[in-house]
């Protein structure tokens, strides 16, 4: 199957990146885009003011508010925060075009539900073939051209080789899986640590416990994710451990800014205060937390993050928490 459309939906900062992303590896591309100014700006000036300031948007994108104008598309990026994804994916279906596969590349667990994004497209499209697209890769980083390395994962390798190279080019680079739910677990887990990365750098607790935080972060979300059925070198891979590295060692990030804030003191309502852009984190960590319970897998740093956010303990008190745990095995 050889692509030529591209259908993006979600016109926010990794949307819009993406959408570039497409048109350099030679694609047409259609934006939707949720807000009217998004539509007007990207018209008007061909950048995405609100989203991805200073960034000039290939001709070959057009954009759009309606999901009718991608109904010739034979490929989609599904890319609105996680916990809008149902509601997108629902108002989308009706112009879906038959067999056209979709491109999951939100990060994040559906509260309420506990469902990864590809268990939410398995309940709005189930005729549509499933991919994943996650790894280390900031929005700002991709849509200047910087080198990014990304996995990409679909159960059927044929569909996933096809979707490599469509979407390869010198600065973008996808790596093939097969394993979707190892793709989907390291992405929506390491919005959590980089909080508590953010955490620590806020407290001034110094580049050790940082290094530790992220070793013992990777143990909870591999610990997690084989629970769910990923294998554990898909969560070693770009979509796990590389996310993880990237995510909590830059305030670039937005998960790592919200923990930084609330390390230096701020309430997360002070933290959250006038953001439209999304931490992914903040939505994600209840989930994280009753998945865990749920499987019986002890992810204290999650858990510990996931308390504080809802206001069950302080900074000081998910620091004490951590550093009491009994002393134990590093492999348990
Ligand atoms: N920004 C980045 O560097 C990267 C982001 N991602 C993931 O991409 C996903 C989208 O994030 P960003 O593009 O960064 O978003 P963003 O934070 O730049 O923008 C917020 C987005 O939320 C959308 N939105 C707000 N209310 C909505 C609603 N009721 N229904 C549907 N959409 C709504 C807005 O239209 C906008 O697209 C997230 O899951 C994020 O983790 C993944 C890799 C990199
Ligand atoms: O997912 C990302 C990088 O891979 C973006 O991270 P933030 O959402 O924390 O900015």
């Amino acid at each position: 199957m050889e692509f030529r459309k591209a259908g993006v939906i979600g016109a926010g900062a990794w949307g819009t990146a993406l959408a570039l992303v497409c048109a350099r590896a030679g694609l047409d591309v259609v934006l939707q885009a949720r807000e009217p100014e998004v539509v007007d700006s990207i018209r008007a000036r061909r950048i995405n003011e609100a989203f991805l300031p200073g960034v000039e948007l290939d001709a070959r994108v057009s954009v759009t508010p309606d999901f009718a104008d991608l109904a010739d598309c034979d490929l989609i990026l599904a890319v609105p925060p996680a916990q809008f994804m149902r509601s997108t994916l629902a108002a989308f279906q009706p112009h879906a075009k038959p067999g056209a596969p979709i491109l999951l590349c939100s990060k994040g667990i559906e509260r309420g539900s506990l469902k990864l994004m590809t268990q939410v497209l398995a309940e709005t499209l189930p005729d549509a073939p499933a991919a994943v697209l996650s790894g280390p890769s900031f929005a700002a980083d991709v849509s200047r051209g910087l080198p990014t390395a990304v996995t990409l994962a679909c159960e059927d390798a044929a569909l996933g080789e096809e979707l490599m190279w469509t979407l390869s080019a010198p600065g973008f680079r996808p790596y093939l899986a097969t394993d979707l739910i190892g793709a989907e677990v390291g992405g929506a887990i390491k919005n959590v640590l980089a909080i508590a990365c953010g955490l620590s750098e806020g407290r001034g607790l110094g580049r050790s416990a940082h290094a530790a935080l992220i070793t013992r972060g990777f143990a909870e979300m591999t610990r997690l994710g084989v629970a769910l059925g990923a294998e554990p070198q898909t969560v070693a891979g770009l979509c796990g451990l590389g996310d993880l590295v990237l995510t909590c060692s830059s305030p670039q990030s937005r998960n790592m800014s919200l923990g930084l804030a609330l390390g230096q003191g701020q309430t997360v309502e002070q933290a959250l205060a006038g953001k439209r852009s999304v931490a992914e984190g903040y939505e994600s960590a209840p989930a994280v937390r009753e998945l865990a319970a749920r499987a019986g897998v002890e992810m204290p740093i999650c858990e510990g993050v996931a308390a504080l956010l809802a206001g069950e303990t302080t900074v000081e008190g998910l620091i004490d928490a951590l550093l009491s745990r009994p002393l134990k095995s590093e492999q348990g």
